[in-house]
């Protein structure tokens, strides 16, 4: 079996105004078993592109995408994804939207009540299993969309900014359940963010892409103690040090965040 993601000279490309418009451009990553890998970036630099393209919603124009070895043909229930808006069936409860996936994969009732059970414990749902999405805080719909995923046991993980629509407490709370549920499933996560903190905060690595088109322009090893918070001393100054690389980037010309506004990097 091959490594987890094995992404190999990877381009994308988009029809723009005046023909093809490349997205992304010799990305080489590889994750490890059980690495969690965040991808940080400006507005419009690939690092959704790069999560379709493991999930298989597309295919990339040049170079291949492997997970577990196996070339990536489309979407497979071994690659989950989490997304920023928690994507729940607001017509199912809380427990029936955690057993959905499993039921689609055809896992029998029982073993699939034991293990939504058990997910809902994980994340203090419990209480809230014959809840409707519409009767949750953001934070529990996050909790009952990460339920859901790791009830999978996927391959890998992918997440798309997933906390980034909540509120600072919450987003706290969920970056240490996270890493406590990644560091006892053991699972491959690539987390995609514009946060710079939030990602020195829980990879193990932070892939740091410029934009225009999105190239790797570093790969930078986190090895503080978990759990980790983003307020943290070490945390702030190493996400200092990963921002001057963006910094560095664009005043090279090869990287597009400007301070201000429209600077989607935050620190
Ligand atoms: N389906 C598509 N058709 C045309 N262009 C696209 C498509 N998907 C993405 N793009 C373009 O590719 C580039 C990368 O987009 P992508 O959404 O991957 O960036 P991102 O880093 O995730 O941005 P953000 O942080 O704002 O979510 C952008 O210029 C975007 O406009």
């Amino acid at each position: 079996m091959g490594a987890p993601v094995a992404i190999a000279d990877v381009a994308q490309a988009f029809p723009g105004r005046s023909g093809e418009r490349l997205a992304l451009d010799g990305i080489d990553l590889s994750l490890a078993p059980g690495e969690l890998v965040c991808v940080v970036g400006p507005s419009g630099c690939g690092k959704s592109t790069l999560l379709d393209l493991v999930a298989g919603h597309t295919r990339p124009a040049r170079g291949s995408v492997a997970v577990d070895g196996s070339p990536v043909t489309g979407p497979g229930p071994d690659r989950v994804m989490v997304f920023q808006e928690h994507a729940l069936f607001p017509w199912l409860s809380v427990a029936d939207n955690v057993g959905f996936g499993l039921k689609q994969a055809g896992v029998p009732a029982a073993e699939r009540e034991s293990t939504v059970a058990r997910w809902l414990a994980k994340v203090g749902l419990t209480d809230a299993a014959s809840l409707h999405p519409h009767q949750l805080s953001g934070g529990m719909r996050q909790r009952a969309a990460l339920a859901r995923a790791f009830a999978m046991r996927p391959a890998v993980l992918l997440m798309d900014e997933p906390f980034s629509a909540l509120d600072a407490p919450s987003r706290d709370r969920l970056h240490v359940e996270l890493q406590e549920l990644w560091r006892e499933t053991g699972t491959t996560i690539l987390f995609v963010t514009h946060n710079v903190r939030e990602a020195v905060a829980l990879g193990d690595r932070v892939i740091v892409l410029s934009s225009g088109p999105g190239r790797i322009i570093g790969d930078v090893r986190v090895s503080l103690a978990r759990p980790r918070v983003v307020e943290s001393e070490r945390v702030v100054a190493l996400a200092q040090d990963v921002r001057r690389l963006l910094d560095a980037a664009d005043q090279l010309g090869i990287a597009a965040p400007r301070g201000g506004e429209d600077d989607h990097v935050v620190i």
